[in-house]
């Protein structure tokens, strides 16, 4: 194959250009060890001053390279095992379409069952809270070099199987969003492997030794771990069950493969998401006989608000939009209202896609809020998520509606004025 140079034609750079893709990569893997930090300190603080730094030896421990490379290889051979069924992505831009495993809830159970396992021949799982700080650098490590030889890969990869997005010319704007759309070796998908498999999975393990340390430390896990690992469970479960539908997300068919995702998928999301069982680990929440009845009462409210709220949206949402996507004569999508494009392609203008246009950001917040309750009022730091998340998602809600605008032009305003609201009913 040879050495492709080209660049795409580039509207606008995106996350701050040049500037934004030179600092995120130093900002948020130093956020990531910080956020640990204090989330063992006694005060949890985030805006403690001066801010609690680790001692270097804390940062670094020989089994922790073992760890993540081992448990990258146990998904990877989990992903190559002919279990489940094959499905195909969308179209690509010229005209063919990618097999992907559908095998990601099989990945899951197995690993429950060496879990279960390895409890049961006395591993001492707790010592994951230990080794969190090691795990965190390796992780960072892992994915700076990822990234890099995705990077350089990327020049041998054709034209068409470039995104649109990552290829200015500008190294480390590329670097940063990804120049090729769905690098490969071989069959092996390696930006759909990440997004579900090493970091999603790694994530409920964490939460797991979490709990196991908090049954070392305290004899038993309490209320709020409990509900912590459950609703996390569920999520991570549910993105493995309905794996197909990550097919049609942004971050497939549209954004390149490069730090951002590889960072967000290996570093960030098993390390922040965690931040509520390490933070309880540390912090148990205490209970007086009428704080008891209260919390009890406040996570019967958040499991009808997580489950029966959240979660139903933001399932509903995005199983909606995946069928339609994948075939829109299908009888549960076929009597929706839509409107027609130039591309050929229709807009769903009624069902949840018609109450707000991205019904599926307002699930996950819902959820998101669910997670943090069980942690108190008293700090700050179990809240990160939410706060973080709705940033996420109102930046992301924002480029997508770019990238709509571009793509539907006419079509896209005219939704826009069916449906005002973006995320928030009424509000925003
Ligand atoms: N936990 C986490 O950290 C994160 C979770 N998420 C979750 O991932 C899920 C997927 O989110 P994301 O990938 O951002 O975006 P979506 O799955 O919402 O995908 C957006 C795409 O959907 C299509 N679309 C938009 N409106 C319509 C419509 N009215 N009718 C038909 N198709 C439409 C467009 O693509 P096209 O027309 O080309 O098909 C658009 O680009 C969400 O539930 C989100 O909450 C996202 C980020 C982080
Ligand atoms: C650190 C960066 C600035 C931002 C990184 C963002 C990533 C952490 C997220 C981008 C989109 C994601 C999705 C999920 C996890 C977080 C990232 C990778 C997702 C796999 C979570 C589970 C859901 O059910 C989903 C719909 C499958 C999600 C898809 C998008």
């Amino acid at each position: 194959m040879k050495f492709n140079k080209q660049k795409s034609p580039q509207a606008e750079k995106e996350f701050g250009g040049t500037l934004g893709a030179t600092c995120i990569p130093v900002f948020l893997p130093l956020t990531v060890l910080y956020l640990l930090c204090v989330c063992r300190s006694p005060v949890a603080s985030v805006l403690q001053w001066p801010p609690v730094l680790p001692p270097t030896a804390q940062l670094w421990d020989p089994l922790a390279p073992v760890l993540i490379l081992g448990w990258m290889a146990l998904q990877s051979f989990f992903y190559l095992l002919p279990m489940g069924k094959v499905s195909e992505g969308m179209v690509l831009k010229d005209g063919s379409r990618l097999k992907y495993p559908i095998n990601g809830f099989h990945a899951l159970c197995i690993t429950a069952v060496l879990l279960t396992l390895s409890l049961w021949l006395g591993m001492p799982l707790g010592y994951l809270f230990e080794l969190l700080l090691p795990l965190a650098v390796c992780a960072i490590g892992v994915s700076f070099l990822l990234s890099l030889y995705l990077y350089i890969s990327s020049f041998w990869a054709p034209h068409h199987a470039l995104a649109q997005g990552g290829n200015t010319g500008n190294p480390l704007y590329d670097f940063f969003m990804g120049r090729e759309l769905n690098p490969r070796i071989g069959s092996f998908d390696l930006k759909y492997f990440c997004e579900l498999r090493p970091g999603l999975i790694g994530w409920v393990v964490i939460n797991f030794g979490m709990l196991m340390k908090e049954v070392e430390l305290r004899d038993s896990a309490s209320l709020a771990m409990i509900l912590v690992n459950g609703f996390q469970l569920l999520y991570v479960a549910d993105a493995l069950w309905n794996e197909e539908a990550v097919l049609t997300t942004m971050d497939i068919v549209h954004d390149g493969f490069g730090f951002m995702l590889v960072f967000g998928d290996l570093a960030w999301v098993p390390f922040t998401y965690s931040l509520q069982a390490a933070f309880l680990v540390v912090h148990p929440q205490s209970l007086s006989p009428l704080g008891a009845t209260a919390i009890v009462t406040l996570n019967v409210c958040i499991l009808h608000l997580n489950i029966c709220a959240g979660y139903y949206i933001f399932r509903k949402s995005n199983s909606q939009k995946n069928q339609f996507r994948r075939d829109p004569t299908h009888p549960s999508v076929s009597k929706l209202e839509t409107i027609a494009t130039a591309t050929g392609k229709r807009l769903l203008v009624s069902g949840w896609w018609g109450l707000v246009r991205h019904p599926n950001y307002l699930g996950d917040l819902l959820m998101a809020l669910a997670w943090s309750l069980p942690c108190g009022f008293n700090h700050l730091l179990p809240y990160f998520y939410v706060v973080y998340f709705t940033v996420l998602l109102i930046h992301r809600e924002a480029r997508d509606e770019r990238h709509c605008r571009a793509k539907y032009g006419l079509a896209w305003d005219s939704y826009c004025r069916r449906v005002p609201y973006r995320i928030f009913p009424y509000i925003y």
